[in-house]
């Protein structure tokens, strides 16, 4: 269906300028008949009854007045449209993006980058047509050849009779035609949507496909995708002008059946000229709406078709929009509870953490220490509210994190991820980052403490240096101090840390942990720990293995009692002494 409720709906505050864009093209359409009116007049009058310039200047004057304010109404329309359509873009790129930020990095991960990117912008394209020519079309295609019904009811019966008759001729055709053509397109936009991820891979993996001498395969591959990408559009193309020619052909028989049946009459005489002139200039204004309507039908099911996958990314409900009601005011320095919590990823059969309880204690050091794959960064991401317990609570103090708006929440946390994100801007803004009302000299000092500041004020443009994508133009160890200065920014009173396992020389890895140990004084800290050090100092180390507590304490008890331990540690020496 074009008429899309739940694209119609996305108009909302904007209604008074679609209102406004309708209500000028009508107006714009009655002086067209106007003009119709005062042309068949003028000509009447001069050419049959012999009128002077000084008899017809009057209607002359109405004529071009009429010219001139279908004109007017015509601009006024396109702004009005134009108006609408960059606010319904505007928020509907907020909208996408607001959740997809919402999904978290987990369920990010799982979509493919491309898609989204596509979606986010050709998709959201796609709906200027929809807005700006398909739907006050729509409205128009019924109301203008209304009120032309209306003028000519009065002079002319056959000629209405004919108008009424064969105007469903064209929107017919165009609904027969369109089916095709919509599955047409939303197939087109799917596999744009595929090449388009692809294209994201490839180009994100093009140092792999390189090293594994995997190019030629894949420019194969390219060339195919791109291939089906072609035909699916000229067929789709192929549909559209077929529809474009129906559409002519449809409305020129009607216009020439009006014609005729108005020729045959003025032969025998039984007919006044200067009606019949009206008719014949208007007879096409009644058709072209319908034909406007549909060339843009076109673009209005490209944008029902992109809105399909926009709709699938706006759709996702935002679980995190709840209010703290009172008694769940956030209280300071809080312990934070895991009480017997479970989650199983959507596409795998065993739970990654399976009926967990732990506490991670206010103002102390608590380690997260397991093999590979045990659940340490599950853990994790559940207080970093990205993943929520299928079972179980997290509670902050008393407070159930469920219950609470976890933004709220996340105000208290400062997070160092393993691979921290830098992004393409200064680097002031990607340190600030982490307090949007920092002052410059809050940033100074924060990266003084990550000792960062050094290295920052010695490039050519300071603090205002440009971060490539990714933070490409720094190193693995001054990006990783970059983060640390975030975090002495944030001053949270939580601290997850994911401990960074490469890319550092043991000098840097050395400064920037004793820096770490710096950030942690009086915090509450959760660290998935990799070094011996971190371990050592910890207050409490937590053993995950296979989604469950095995055993907790401090290292000298651990070592004691758990052989598994043990064994974890012998593993983590062996690897730091590689
Ligand atoms: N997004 C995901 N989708 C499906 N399964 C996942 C996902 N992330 C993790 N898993 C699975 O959940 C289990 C726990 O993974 P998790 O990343 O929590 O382990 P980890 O202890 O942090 O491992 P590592 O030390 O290697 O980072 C593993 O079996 C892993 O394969």
């Amino acid at each position: 269906m074009l008429f899309d409720r739940r694209l119609f709906s996305l108009i909302k505050s904007d209604k008074i300028q679609f209102y406004s864009a309708l209500i000028c093209g009508l107006l714009a359409s009655a002086f067209t008949i106007s003009q119709a009116y005062f042309l068949s007049r003028i000509i009447n009058n001069v050419f049959l009854l012999g009128h002077t310039l000084e008899r017809v200047k009057n209607i002359l004057f109405l004529f071009a007045a009429a010219s001139l304010l279908k004109a007017a109404f015509i601009f006024l329309q396109n702004i009005f449209s134009s108006k609408l359509v960059v606010e319904i873009k505007k928020n509907l790129r907020e909208n996408i993006i607001t959740n997809i930020s919402s999904l978290g990095p987990i369920k990010i991960k799982s979509e493919r980058t491309g898609e989204i990117v596509n979606t986010l912008l050709n998709g959201v394209d796609k709906l200027e047509d929809y807005f700006s020519k398909f739907l006050p079309q729509l409205f128009l295609a019924a109301l203008i050849p209304l009120m032309i019904l209306f003028f000519v009811l009065p002079k002319d019966l056959l000629s209405a009779i004919i108008f009424i008759v064969t105007a469903p001729i064209i929107p017919t055709f165009m609904f027969l035609i369109g089916s095709i053509a919509e599955k047409l397109n939303q197939k087109q936009w799917t596999t744009l949507s595929r090449m388009s991820a692809y294209f994201f891979d490839v180009l994100q993996g093009i140092p792999t496909l390189k090293l594994f001498n995997r190019t030629k395969e894949t420019l194969k591959r390219i060339e195919d995708v791109t291939n089906i990408f072609r035909i699916k559009t000229l067929k789709v193309l192929r549909v559209a002008f077929l529809s474009a020619l129906v559409l002519e052909v449809a409305s020129t028989i009607s216009v020439a059946v009006i014609a005729v049946a108005i020729g045959l009459r003025l032969l025998n005489g039984d007919f006044n000229f200067a009606d019949a002139l009206f008719i014949l200039i208007i007879a096409p204004e009644f058709y072209l709406p319908l034909r406007q309507l549909g060339v843009s039908y076109h673009a209005g099911m490209e944008g029902v078709a992109a809105f399909e996958r926009i709709s699938l990314l706006i759709q996702t409900k935002n679980e995190n929009q709840k209010t703290i009601s009172s008694e769940h005011e956030l209280k300071e320095n809080q312990s934070i509870v895991f009480d017997n919590v479970s989650f199983t990823y959507e596409d795998r059969n065993e739970p990654a953490i399976n009926s967990v309880s732990l506490v991670i204690e206010k103002g102390k050091v608590t380690a997260l220490v397991g093999q590979t794959g045990s659940g340490k960064t599950t853990l994790m991401n559940m207080l970093l509210g990205f993943i929520k317990p299928q079972s179980g609570k997290i509670k902050y103090g008393n407070v159930d994190l469920n219950k609470i708006e976890l933004n709220e929440f996340r105000k208290k946390i400062s997070w160092l991820p393993q691979n921290p994100h830098l992004f393409n801007s200064t680097l002031l803004e990607n340190i600030k980052l982490s307090k949007e009302d920092a002052t410059y000299d809050d940033v100074v000092s924060a990266a003084m403490k990550a000792k960062i500041h050094n290295l920052i004020s010695n490039l050519p443009n300071g603090y205002e240096t440009k971060v490539s994508e990714a933070g490409s133009n720094f190193s693995g160890g001054e990006i990783q101090r970059i983060a640390l200065a975030r975090a002495y920014l944030r001053n949270a009173e939580i601290i997850c840390v994911d401990e960074p396992t490469a890319n550092l020389d043991p000098e840097t890895e050395k400064e920037i942990m004793n820096n770490m140990y710096e950030l942690y004084q009086e915090k509450t800290v959760l660290i998935i720990a990799h070094r011996l050090k971190t371990i050592e100092k910890a207050d409490k180390i937590i053993v995950v293995k296979d989604g469950k507590i095995l055993d907790e304490g401090k290292h000298d008890e651990l070592m004691i009692k758990s052989e598994y331990y043990k064994k974890l540690i012998d593993e983590i020496e062996k690897d730091m002494s590689s």
